[in-house]
């Protein structure tokens, strides 16, 4: 399961999944040619920074942002995500291409929204290695963000107010689930009962808060924690321990005999300043590459691999 976030000025998510395929932090400047399948188009792009595979120097982005400050991320969506045929009238993106051809062209949510009027996502294979992920987005600038969702009905762009989304089922039965739970509160509950009742210790208000690992759960619980956590100069710490909030430990959910699904990285895009910052699961210690600091105007793509021992500062 994965889970998306934005809050404030930082945009990113927690991958978790039972293995890695093996990413990178990858920088792709305004001349790489993308070499979009079914559009004939080469030309100067805003530079993007993300987590990818990166495959014969090809950078398949799982999350990004350009240097306009707009994010995008792909999570799971199993068995409602569908891709299309090649239409004709319509600027045809194979879903691997979808990061790449919404970050290189909008500078905001709002010019998003436009573009996607006129794409049609297909089910256009990168290899026979790497067939058709199904996927659903999230897409954030500062302000705002929107969910995708290609179906069999066609595709869908929804309003986010919530500014997370998990994986299934579908966005808005996600966000109608928290109906119920619109009574949780970070105050002390009152007591409705006539009788002699404490609450007994502090927390109380947000007792029944889901606290399992399944998709529609963490919806609700990262959607209670950034809805209720404070904001201040700290914003870049205060995400992580928002989106810490639903992280996965190894062993909690097991997959098949003796592999478990767990976060294998998180990722916060600095929308404001271009720079990336994760961490992974052995290495706490948040680490960073500012896109700013490389040639943006260059033609071919710069990674650098995740840090994956634990690094600690000793101060004796
Ligand atoms: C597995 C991950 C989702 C994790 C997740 O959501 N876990 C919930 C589990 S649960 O389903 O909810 O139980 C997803 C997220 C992004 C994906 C890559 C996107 C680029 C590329 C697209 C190609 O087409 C196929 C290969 C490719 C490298 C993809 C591999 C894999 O698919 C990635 C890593």
């Amino acid at each position: 399961m994965c889970t998306a976030l934005s809050f404030n000025q930082f945009f990113g998510r927690n991958l978790d999944y039972e293995f890695s395929y093996g990413e990178q932090v990858a920088v792709t400047p305004r001349n790489y040619d993308f070499h979009f399948r079914h559009l004939d188009k080469h030309e100067s792009h805003y530079a993007l920074i993300g987590m990818a595979h990166v495959f014969e120097e090809y950078p398949l982005y799982y999350d990004a942002m350009n240097e306009k400050g707009l994010g995008m991320a792909g999570l799971n969506f199993i068995g409602n995500a569908k891709f299309y045929e090649v239409q004709e009238a319509k600027n045809n993106v194979a879903a691997f291409e979808f990061i790449p051809w919404i970050l290189s062209q909008c500078a905001s949510v709002k010019e998003a929204r436009v573009v996607l009027e006129n794409t049609n996502v297909c089910a256009t294979p990168f290899n026979e290695q790497f067939p058709v992920a199904e996927l659903h987005y999230m897409i954030s600038d500062e302000n705002e963000s929107i969910v995708v969702e290609c179906m069999e009905d066609g595709m869908h762009v929804y309003d986010n107010p919530t500014h997370v989304l998990t994986n299934n089922p579908p966005f808005p039965m996600q966000l109608f689930r928290l109906n119920d739970y619109m009574y949780l509160s970070n105050k002390q509950p009152e007591n409705n009962f006539g009788l002699d009742l404490t609450a007994y210790s502090r927390g109380f208000g947000a007792m029944g808060l889901p606290g399992d690992l399944s998709s529609g759960s963490r919806f609700v619980r990262v959607a209670y924690t950034r809805a209720n956590a404070t904001s201040d100069k700290n914003d870049l710490s205060q995400y992580f321990h928002i989106i810490g909030s639903v992280k996965q430990q190894k062993g909690l959910c097991e997959v098949e005999p003796g592999k478990y699904e767990y976060t294998i990285y998180t990722s916060c895009c600095d929308l404001r300043n271009g720079i990336y910052y994760y961490t992974t699961y052995n290495n706490h210690q948040i680490s960073g590459v500012n896109m700013f600091n490389e040639n943006l105007d260059g033609e071919t793509l710069i990674s650098y691999p995740t840090i994956e021992e634990e690094i600690i500062h000793m101060q004796n």
